[in-house]
C-alpha cells in the first residue's frame, strides 16, 4: 500500500491554483518531492498533515485520510517546515523535550527520546546552548530532531538543505537517507533542485504548477546512456586516437574519454587499447545520466543543481 496516495488533489488560492488535480502514490522509502518555487510543495505537505484544506480531491497518508484522520496521520507523522519557526530563548534540548511531551510521550520517554534524537543529529554540547546563537546548519538539525522525536512512520521534510553551504547541505543529506537506513522511516522530502535529491532518493516526484510532470524510481530517471565513460591515467589523446583506429566513436570530456556504446565487444577493444599503449586504466563503465540532463532534455524550467 502506497504511504501517501492523492487523487485529483486541488488547491486554489485566489488567482493561484497550487495544486491541479495530482493524482500520484508515493510508496515507503526515500521519496524526493522536487519543482521550482512555487510549483505547489509546501502545500501538497500542509494537505497532507491536515494543517490546510485541499479545495477538491483526496488525499490519505497511511492509509487514512486527511480530511477525517487528522490527528491519526500527524501522530505518525514528523513534520519538518521550510521557514525558521524556533525560539531563539531556549536550547535545543528543552525545545525538543517540548515537542516530544505535545506528542504525547511522557516526561522520562521525552528526555531519553531527545538525548538520542540529538545525538542522532550531531548535535552534543552545544544543545544545552540558546537555540538564538546556532548556525543555519545548527538550526536545520533541530528542526529536523524535532521531526523525528516521536519516532514517526514517515517525516516530511520541506526544504531542508534551504540556507545551508556545499558542505552542510552534503551532511544534511547524509542524514536524511540514515533516517530511513538506520530507523526505517519513511521519508519525503522536498527540493527545488533536482540534482541533490537524486543522491537520498528512492523515488522522485517532480511536479510544476500543481500539476504532476513526472513520477519514477530514482534508476529509472538516471537510466544507463549508450555511452561508456574511460578513464585512464595519462595519454589520453593517444587513447582517444587508438579507439578511432579500432573504429569507435571517441571524445575527450574533460578528464575522461566519452565512447559510443555499439556492444558488448567494445570493453574489450578498450582495455586492448589501453594496454597496448601502457597506460593504466582507472575507469570504464556505462554512462549515467543525471536527473537533471533527462529533465534537460524534457523541460529547462526546472530548477537545476
Ligand atoms: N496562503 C496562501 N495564499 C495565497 N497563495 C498561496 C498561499 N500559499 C501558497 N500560495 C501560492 O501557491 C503556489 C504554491 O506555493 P507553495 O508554497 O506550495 O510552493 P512551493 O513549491 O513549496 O515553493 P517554495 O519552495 O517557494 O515554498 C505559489 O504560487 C504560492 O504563491
Amino acid at each position: 500500500m502506497p504511504v501517501i496516495r492523492t487523487d485529483e488533489l486541488t488547491k486554489r488560492f485566489p488567482g493561484v491554483t497550487a495544486l491541479d488535480r495530482l493524482t500520484v502514490d508515493i510508496d515507503a522509502g526515500v521519496v524526493g518531492l522536487v519543482g521550482a518555487n512555487g510549483a505547489g510543495k509546501s502545500t501538497l505537505i500542509k494537505i497532507l498533515l491536515g494543517i490546510a484544506p485541499a479545495t477538491s480531491g483526496r488525499a490519505s497518508v497511511l492509509g487514512s485520510d486527511v480530511v477525517t484522520n487528522g490527528p491519526d496521520i500527524r501522530a505518525q507523522v514528523g513534520y519538518m517546515p521550510e521557514h525558521d519557526c524556533l525560539p531563539g530563548d531556549v536550547s535545543a534540548t528543552e525545545f525538543v523535550v517540548h515537542m516530544a511531551r505535545m506528542s504525547g510521550l511522557p516526561a522520562d520517554a521525552a528526555r531519553e527520546r531527545t538525548a538520542d534524537t540529538l545525538r542522532h543529529v550531531g548535535l552534543y554540547e552545544e544543545r544545552y546552548r540558546p537555540i538564538g546563537g546556532y548556525s543555519t546548519g545548527m538550526k536545520q538539525r533541530v528542526k529536523l530532531a524535532q521531526a523525528l522525536v516521536h519516532d514517526p512512520t514517515i517525516v516530511m521534510l520541506d526544504e531542508p538543505t534551504n540556507g545551508l553551504d556545499p558542505v552542510g547541505r552534503d551532511e544534511m543529506l547524509a542524514l536524511i537517507r540514515r533516517v530511513h537506513t538506520d530507523f526505517g522511516i519513511s521519508v519525503l522530502v522536498t527540493s527545488h533542485l533536482l540534482g541533490e535529491l537524486e543522491r537520498i532518493s528512492d523515488h522522485v516526484v517532480v511536479i510544476d504548477g500543481g500539476q504532476l510532470l513526472r513520477s519514477s524510481s530514482t534508476t529509472d530517471f538516471t537510466r544507463n546512456s549508450q555511452a561508456l565513460v574511460v578513464e585512464v591515467t595519462d595519454r589520453s589523446d593517444d587513447v582517444v586516437a587508438a579507439l578511432a583506429e579500432a573504429g569507435l566513436t571517441a571524445d575527450r570530456d574533460g578528464r575522461h574519454i566519452l565512447v559510443t556504446l555499439t556492444g558488448d565487444a567494445d570493453y574489450d577493444v578498450i582495455r586492448s587499447a589501453v594496454a597496448r599503449l601502457g597506460v593504466g586504466l582507472i575507469r570504464l563503465e556505462q554512462r549515467r545520466h543525471h536527473i537533471v540532463e533527462v529533465f534537460g532534455e524534457e523541460r529547462t524550467d526546472v530548477g537545476a543543481a
